[in-house]
C-alpha cells in the first residue's frame, strides 16, 4: 500500500489546525502510520527542502519551518500521494479550491499550513528522513469497509 509524508507546518500548529487536518485524512479512510511533534534544526530543514535550495525564497522557507514545532506524519492508502495533494490543495493558497486544507485555512504561499510529498519517490525519501525508525506497522480493522 502506498505511503506519503505529510507535515503540518509551524503556522498550522500555532493556529490549532492539527486536529482538523488529521481528521480530514482519517475521515477520507487513510491510515496513520507515523506521527510526531518535532522542532527541527536548520540543517534538517535544509535537507528536507534541498531540491529548492536555488530558489530565492529558500532561506525564508527554512526560517519558517524551524520557527516552531511541526507535526510530521506518515499516511497510508491507495493513491495516497496524489489524493493527499488534492486534500491539501494547490501550493499557493490563492489558487487552492475551497474545501481543500489550504483553500480553507491559508492565504499566503509563505504560510501555507501543510506539506505533502509530491511523488511516490519523494515520499520514500521524506519518510526515510523524518522517520528513520520506520513507520508504525498496524492494520486498520476498517479496511474491508473502505476497500473492496
Ligand atoms: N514563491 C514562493 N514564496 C515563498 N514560499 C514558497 C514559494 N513557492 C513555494 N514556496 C514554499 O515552498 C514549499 C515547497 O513545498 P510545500 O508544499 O512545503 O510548500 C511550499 C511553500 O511553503
Amino acid at each position: 500500500m502506498e505511503q506519503t509524508f505529510i507535515m503540518i507546518k509551524p503556522d498550522g500548529v500555532q493556529r490549532g489546525l492539527v486536529g482538523e487536518i488529521i481528521g480530514r485524512f482519517e475521515k477520507k479512510g487513510f491510515s496513520l502510520k507515523g506521527l510526531k511533534l518535532i522542532t527541527v534544526e536548520r540543517l534538517f530543514a535544509e535537507r528536507h527542502y534541498a531540491d529548492l535550495s536555488a530558489k530565492p525564497f529558500f532561506n525564508g522557507l527554512v526560517e519558517y519551518i524551524i520557527s516552531g514545532p511541526v507535526v510530521a506524519m506518515v499516511w497510508e492508502g491507495k493513491n495516497v500521494v496524489t489524493t493527499g495533494r488534492k486534500i491539501i490543495g494547490a501550493t499557493n493558497p490563492a489558487d487552492s479550491a475551497p474545501g481543500t486544507i489550504r483553500g480553507d485555512y491559508a492565504i499566503d504561499i509563505g504560510r501555507n499550513v501543510i506539506h505533502g510529498s509530491d511523488s511516490v519517490e519523494s515520499a520514500r525519501k521524506e519518510i526515510a528522513l523524518w522517520f528513520p525508525e520506520g513507520p508504525v506497522s498496524w492494520s486498520s480493522s476498517l479496511h474491508p469497509w473502505i476497500y473492496e
